[in-house]
C-alpha cells in the first residue's frame, strides 16, 4: 500500500504537474504519517507555531537552482518550533515548482545547523509532544529528499544533531573545508529522530553508521569523502582570499547536474528516487512510466532533430 502510494507519487509529481498541484496537500505529499497513523498535522504545527525565533528563507532563481537557508544565527541556526513549520511551507513551495531543477540548503552566518532548539526541546520534552514533533520533521525531511530536485546540503561549520540529520535529506552533501558534522544525539541522551539514522545507513552502511551514532564521530571532510558521506570538499571559508564564495562553488559543482531541461532533469531524480526506494519490480514499472513524461517530449524531439553526437 505504501509502496504503491509512493510509485503514485513519484509519477503524480512528474509529469501531470497541473493536475499534481490541484490534489490535496496530504494526497500528494509522500509524507511518513498521516492521520491513520494518528498524526494531526494542524495540532502540531500550532504548538511549534509558539516556540518562535529565525526563519526558513527560500530563493527560487531564474537557473532552476534554488537556496534554502537555515536563519537562525544568534543560536547558531537551531530549528525553533516556527522553523519547522517554516521548512514545511518551503518544501511545499518547492513541490510546486515547475521549472526547478536543483536545490542547495545552507546555513546562515557562516554556519550550517546546531539542530533543534534547546529552549525549545525543553518546553515540549514529554513523550507525546516528542513523538509529534519527530513526526512532523520526519514528513518534512522525507518530502525533502523526495523533491523531484537534484539537492545538496553546502555545510559550512557545525552540522550537529537535527542538523546533521538534515544533511543527510539531500541528494548530495558539500563540505567546506574546517567543517564538521556530528550526530552528537548519544549526547544528548538521544539517536536521532528526523530520519537521520535511516537515511545514514543507506548513504554510509551500518558498520559506519554504527561508529558514527555510536561514537558521536565529529565527521571532518576527509573522514566524510571516506566513509562515502561527503560528495565534494569546497575551498577555504566565505570570503576567504582567492576562493569563489561557498554558495557560488556549491552553484558551480551542481550545474553539472542540472544542465538541460527541468522536464528532464527531474526525470532524472524521479528514476534514480524509485531505484532508491521501491522494490525493483515496482521501480521498474514506475522508471518505464516516468520514461514516457520524456519520451517524443520537446527535448528528446529536439535532440533528435540536431542529430547530436556524443563525443
Ligand atoms: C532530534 C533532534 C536532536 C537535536 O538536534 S538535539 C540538539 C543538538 N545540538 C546541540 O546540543 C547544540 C548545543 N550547542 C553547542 O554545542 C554549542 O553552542 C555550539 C553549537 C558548538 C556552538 O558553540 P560556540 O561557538 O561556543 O557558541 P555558543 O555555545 O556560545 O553558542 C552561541 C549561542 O547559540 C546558542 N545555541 C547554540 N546551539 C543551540 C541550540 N541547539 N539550541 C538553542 N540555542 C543554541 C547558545 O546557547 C548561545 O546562545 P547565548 O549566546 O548563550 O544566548
Amino acid at each position: 500500500m505504501v509502496l504503491f502510494a509512493l510509485r503514485q507519487q513519484v509519477l503524480r509529481c512528474s509529469s501531470h504537474c497541473r493536475t499534481w498541484a490541484r490534489l490535496p496537500q496530504r494526497q500528494r505529499s509522500g509524507c511518513v504519517y498521516s492521520s491513520i497513523h494518528g498524526f494531526n498535522q494542524g495540532e502540531i504545527k500550532e504548538k511549534l507555531q509558539a516556540f518562535h525565533g529565525g526563519s526558513i528563507d527560500l530563493l527560487k532563481q531564474d537557473s532552476g537552482i534554488a537556496v534554502l537557508t537555515i536563519n537562525n544565527p544568534s543560536r547558531m541556526n537551531a530549528f525553533s518550533g516556527s522553523m519547522m513549520v517554516d521548512l514545511e511551507e518551503r518544501v511545499s513551495q518547492l513541490e510546486n515548482w515547475p521549472e526547478g531543477k536543483g536545490l542547495i540548503v545552507q546555513g546562515a552566518a557562516e554556519t550550517f545547523c546546531s539542530g533543534s532548539d534547546l529552549n525549545a526541546v525543553r518546553a515540549i520534552s514529554n513523550q507525546q509532544d516528542g513523538m509529534k514533533m519527530c513526526m512532523f520533521m520526519q514528513n518534512s525531511l522525507t518530502r525533502l529528499l523526495r523533491l523531484p530536485l537534484i539537492s545538496v546540503a553546502l555545510v559550512e561549520g557545525r552540522a550537529l544533531g537535527g542538523g546533521a540529520e538534515l544533511t543527510t535529506a539531500c541528494d548530495f552533501r558539500l563540505m567546506a573545508a574546517g567543517s564538521v558534522i556530528q550526530f552528537v544525539h548519544k549526547h544528548m541522551g538521544l539517536v536521532p529522530g528526523w530520519g537521520g539514522a535511516a537515511r545514514l545507513v543507506h548513504l554510509v552502511g551500518s558498520q559506519n553508521a554504527l561508529k558514527l551514532l555510536g561514537g558521536a564521530v565529529k565527521v571532518d571532510p576527509e573522514l566524510g569523502v571516506n566513509i562515502g558521506l561527503v560528495d565534494g570538499v569546497l575551498e577555504g571559508h566565505q570570503n576567504a582570499e582567492g576562493a569563489a564564495p561557498l554558495l557560488q562553488q556549491a552553484e558551480n559543482w551542481l550545474s553539472r547536474y542540472t544542465k538541460g531541461p527541468a522536464p528532464v532533469i527531474q526525470a532524472v531524480k524521479k528514476v534514480v528516487l524509485s531505484g532508491r526506494e521501491l522494490p525493483l519490480s515496482e521501480a521498474l514499472r514506475t522508471e518505464k512510466d516516468i520514461f514516457g513524461t520524456v519520451w517524443g517530449a520537446p527535448a528528446n524531439l529536439e535532440a533528435l532533430a540536431s542529430k547530436s553526437k556524443h563525443k
